[in-house]
């Protein structure tokens, strides 16, 4: 679904991304870890064309990311993504907020998009606010609706990009919990940028460990929290596991 062949990003003249090969396939739960700024979100944001790369080749859903010939829209409709700081639109309701792209990119009716948004919000324990705006939601309940935003879309891949860094700690579990349970039916294709260990350890199928923009490791969970290869990866373990 997801295939970086020797991929190379710029900002200017800084290297941000060196060397990427990795393969992601359909249903698979990735997670991504590494030191900050080491370019995790750099490369969550290439596969949805958020960023652009320089030289390689990045195919997304039998599209090249790269290439000026591909339809960005159409590819962001097949890839959601959920940011750190929610987006939504503060002057349109929940229920707007979650029928609005399907309406517009799917034309999808008001009947349909109604009904499929009742089930988001279900799924995501929301049913209730329905007709609240999002400055009448917690910080975990409005990141838990951008969630269910981006399902509205029927997507194949969901890209997750620290999506609890900005929430206070009790609003935490709620939102990983959604989380948990999207990753564990394998609906979709789910890479993860987080800063949540015990999450990434009970959740993702594989570990990518990226420091200084370059891939270190990339292996099953357990081997990875277990045996970590390099001397850069234990130490940011055993640094974040004091904390
Ligand atoms: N728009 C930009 N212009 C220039 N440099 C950038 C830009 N965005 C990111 N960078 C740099 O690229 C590097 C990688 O940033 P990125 O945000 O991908 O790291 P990260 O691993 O996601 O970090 P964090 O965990 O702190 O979010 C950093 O050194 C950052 O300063």
């Amino acid at each position: 679904m997801i295939k970086f062949t020797d991929v190379q990003k710029y900002y200017g003249s800084f290297h941000a991304l060196h060397d990427i090969n990795l393969e992601i396939k359909d249903g698979e739960t990735v997670v991504l870890i590494g030191p900050s700024g080491s370019g995790k979100s750099t490369l969550l944001r290439t596969i949805n064309g958020l960023e652009t790369v320089e030289s390689g080749q990045l195919i997304v859903d039998g599209q090249d990311v790269a290439s000026s010939a591909t339809n960005l829209n159409k590819l962001r409709t097949n890839v959601g993504m959920v940011f750190q700081h929610f987006n939504l639109y503060n002057n349109k309701t929940i229920l707007e907020n979650i029928t609005l792209a399907p309406k517009i990119v799917l034309k999808r009716g008001d009947k349909e998009n109604r009904e499929i948004a009742e089930k988001l919000l279900e799924r995501v324990g929301l049913a209730d606010q329905i007709n609240k705006y999002p400055s009448q939601l917690s910080g975990g309940q409005q990141q838990r609706i951008a969630i269910a935003r981006s399902l509205a879309m029927n997507p194949l891949a969901i890209l997750f990009d620290e999506p609890t860094s900005a929430l206070d700690p009790e609003m935490v579990g709620s939102v990983l919990d959604v989380m948990r349970e999207i990753a564990s039916n394998k609906e979709y294709t789910t890479l993860v940028v987080t800063h949540e260990m015990d999450f990434a350890r009970a959740v993702a199928d594989r570990v990518i460990f990226m420091a200084d923009g370059r891939i270190l490791e990339d292996a099953p969970t357990d081997k990875f929290f277990d045996h970590p290869e390099s001397e850069r990866a234990r130490k940011f373990l055993s640094q974040v596991e004091h904390h």
